[in-house]
């Protein structure tokens, strides 16, 4: 695999957009065709799928919330929510997550939603850059926002979750999420099951790893 340096893109630059051709346009999306030179000079098309909700000025549509929920005397937990989504036809195991409201902040949009969907308030920590969800089939993308949710608080003692929401330690996420998965009719979302390898690589040692297994 080709090294790239920091700062460097390693995409060709003759790559443009020359036009955006909409196909079909529903109330949340349209179908456009894209038409594009790739990275040898070749003109193209592209099917691209987008949403027609992004506000003016919004460089992203939607906000991610990874929530981890403190405690006194309990380990770290996960807030997941488990909800019905059509597309799929089956409930899906995802960080709850939405679209960004017109005149709205992505910070406001991640308690918002993070309210609306586990009934927990929490404090924003960290956000990411804008980062896209399926690029092979739309401009859709989101901030993943990082919020702290103080367990101990009255507020946040019985909270009303709008979907299932489940309270996962974050020491066992991936082997929670398999049982789970081999348990019910479920679908993980990529980034909560990446963020779970993750976990689990962040504390494996190299010798751990399979394949560098003498
Ligand atoms: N692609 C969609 N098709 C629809 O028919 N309706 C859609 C689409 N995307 C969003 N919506 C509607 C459904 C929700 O009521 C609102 C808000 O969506 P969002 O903020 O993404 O919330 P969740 O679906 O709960 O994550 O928009």
């Amino acid at each position: 695999m080709e090294d790239v340096n920091p700062g460097e893109s390693s995409v060709n630059n003759k790559n443009t957009i020359i036009k955006e051709e909409t196909l079909v346009k529903g109330k949340w999306v349209q179908l456009q065709e894209t038409t594009y030179v790739d990275h040898d000079g070749k003109t193209r098309t592209w099917e691209t799928v987008k949403r027609t909700t992004r506000a003016e000025g919004n460089a992203a549509d939607g906000v991610a919330i990874i929530p981890v929920l403190q405690r006194t005397l309990h380990y770290e937990c996960l807030v997941l929510i488990k909800q019905f989504r059509p597309p799929l036809g089956c409930v899906c195991l995802e960080f709850p997550a939405g679209l960004i409201d017109e005149n709205e902040t992505p910070e406001q949009a991640a308690l918002r939603e993070l309210e609306e969907e586990t009934g927990y308030k929490g404090e924003v920590m960290e956000c990411s850059p804008v980062a896209c969800l399926d690029p092979g089939l739309s401009n859709c993308t989101t901030y993943i926002m990082t919020v702290h949710i103080n367990g101990d608080y009255a507020i946040n003692n019985k909270p009303k979750p709008k979907h299932e929401s489940i309270v996962i330690p974050k020491n066992d996420l991936r082997k929670n999420i398999d049982e789970m998965v081999a348990r019910e009719k479920l679908v993980v979302d990529a980034r909560v099951y990446s963020y779970a390898l993750a976990l689990e690589h962040a504390v494996a040692k190299p010798y751990e790893l399979p394949f560098l297994k003498g």
